[in-house]
């Protein structure tokens, strides 16, 4: 990811059967009591077009900090990667729902990222051509 270079880690493994790669946090991140933060991670993944990278909160952020993902479970798209808006910079959306602040150091693991393999309906070939995150393909 540009600007990152050199200075994030590529996710890892922690042991042989964990299923997920864990994220660190590419900057240090303040997080207000009751207010939701986009915690940058500095990388994209690339993936098949019938792959999906879900991102989950790690337990012990949500049990000892109490700091979830603001969305629940984040679905990182395969047509992310790249998109012209954030080149598909994955970001954490975490909050806060302590009562106060929480700073997420640089570097800190702060999720998990799980690739799944997802199952279409049968026709299904929508032609929109992703733009960004967060909200790119609008609302309606
Ligand atoms: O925790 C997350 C969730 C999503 N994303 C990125 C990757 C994903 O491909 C894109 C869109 O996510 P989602 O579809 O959940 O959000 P949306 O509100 O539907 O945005 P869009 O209209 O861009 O699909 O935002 C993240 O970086 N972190
Ligand atoms: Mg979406």
């Amino acid at each position: 990811m540009r600007g990152y270079e050199g200075r994030v880690r590529l996710p890892q493994r922690k042991t042989r059967l964990s299923a997920g790669y864990d994220l660190e946090a590419a900057e240090e991140v303040t997080i207000p009591p009751g207010q939701v933060a986009l915690v940058p991670t500095g990388l994209k993944a690339y993936m098949g077009e019938d792959e999906v990278l879900l991102l989950a909160v790690r337990s012990s952020l949500a049990v000892k900090r109490r700091l979830a993902l603001a969305n629940g479970i984040g679905v990182i798209d395969a047509d992310y990667a790249d998109n012209p808006d954030n080149e598909g910079h994955i970001l954490v959306a975490l909050v806060n729902l302590g009562t106060e602040p929480a700073t997420i150091a640089c570097g800190e693991r702060v999720a998990q990222g799980i690739f799944v393999r997802y199952l279409t309906v049968a026709g299904d070939q929508p032609g929109g051509l992703r733009t960004g995150g967060i909200g790119s393909t609008g609302t309606a």
